[in-house]
């Protein structure tokens, strides 16, 4: 996990302090960051699962938020079955969280009415760039949370914003912008979320996985979270593990999480943080 570990300490050391919007709960008190504006990380998944080893994450937690997207949810009650807290803070009384990635992942709304499943598009096209290296498709594999329509109707507007795929010589490779990026708590999550996304669709397409390149805007460390982050930073990476999808998997909106298998993963010791809200 050296290319987070190297973000990490590039905006500990050069991120501006600047006041954000967000508070701590547990004092009410506004939060500053430490802020940069622009970077670019890559893994490759041929390397192993990049799952961070220099504190305990919760895979389990990451697994379930990926297959609740992947269902067009938008309710946290399937996360609450499965006993995943991430997105308490955020619900309303009846557990919604208005259009958020689930609905403009599987139903995106058009303007005359029409439904667009994106994630099944994408994997349509997918299957036509491995039939035909040349379908028109091929440079267009795009899913987009970012409905400008419907924004003011969600608990949070997307963080990660957009993503793409690629298909290279029977490689599946994925890049994601994520416009803002809460490096501690947030970040490791959607690392691990994007490559075992890409897994998954790798698995429906008959391709193996390649890279996962993560792109991002406002990349920063909340104040709350410096000693953890220090702490973290002087810790040596352990041996990535490695992920399993069963092979009978066929429909993205019906994987289980018994159908992925999370091999060898070791770390160190958890690092806890507030959230900020
Ligand atoms: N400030 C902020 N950071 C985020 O990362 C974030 C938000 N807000 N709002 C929406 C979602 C919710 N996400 C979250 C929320 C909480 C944790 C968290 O507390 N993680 C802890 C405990 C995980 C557990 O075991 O349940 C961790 O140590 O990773 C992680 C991601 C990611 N997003
Ligand atoms: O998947 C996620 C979701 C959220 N975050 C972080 C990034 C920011 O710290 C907050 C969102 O606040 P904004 O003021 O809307 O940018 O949540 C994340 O890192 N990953």
């Amino acid at each position: 996990m050296r290319p987070y570990l190297d973000l990490l300490r590039d905006v500990r050391r050069h991120g501006v302090r600047k006041p954000t919007r967000a508070v701590l709960r547990s004092t009410g008190e506004k939060i500053d960051a430490l802020s940069v504006f622009g970077r670019q990380v890559r893994f490759d998944l041929a390397a192993g699962f990049p799952l961070v080893t220099t504190k305990k994450v919760a895979f389990n937690a990451i697994a379930h938020e990926l297959i609740w997207f992947l269902r067009g949810s938008t309710n946290i009650a399937y996360l609450r079955e499965h006993g995943v807290t991430i997105w308490d803070e955020w619900a309303d009384e009846h557990g919604e969280l208005g259009p958020v990635y689930g609905k403009q992942w599987r139903s995106w709304r058009g303007a005359d009415g029409e439904v667009v499943d994106q994630v099944a598009r994408v994997v349509a096209g997918i299957r036509a760039v491995v039939e035909d290296p040349a379908a028109s498709v091929g440079r267009r594999l795009i899913v987009s949370a970012w409905n400008p329509a419907e924004i003011e109707e969600m608990a949070l507007p997307p963080c990660h914003t957009l993503f793409q795929f690629s298909v290279t010589e029977g490689r599946l490779s994925c890049q994601l912008y994520q416009r803002s990026a809460d490096l501690f708590l947030g970040v490791p999550f959607n690392i691990a979320s994007y490559a075992l996304l890409t897994h998954l669709v790798a698995a429906v397409t008959g391709l193996e996985a390649g890279e996962f390149v993560h792109t991002f805007g406002d990349a920063h460390i909340y104040t709350n979270h410096l000693a953890q982050v220090d702490e973290q930073l002087s810790r040596d990476p352990l041996p990535l593990p490695r992920i399993e999808i069963d092979a009978g998997l066929r429909d993205l909106s019906a994987v289980s999480r018994e159908q992925i298998r999370l091999v060898g993963y070791r770390s160190h010791a958890a690092l806890r943080g507030e959230v900020a809200v």
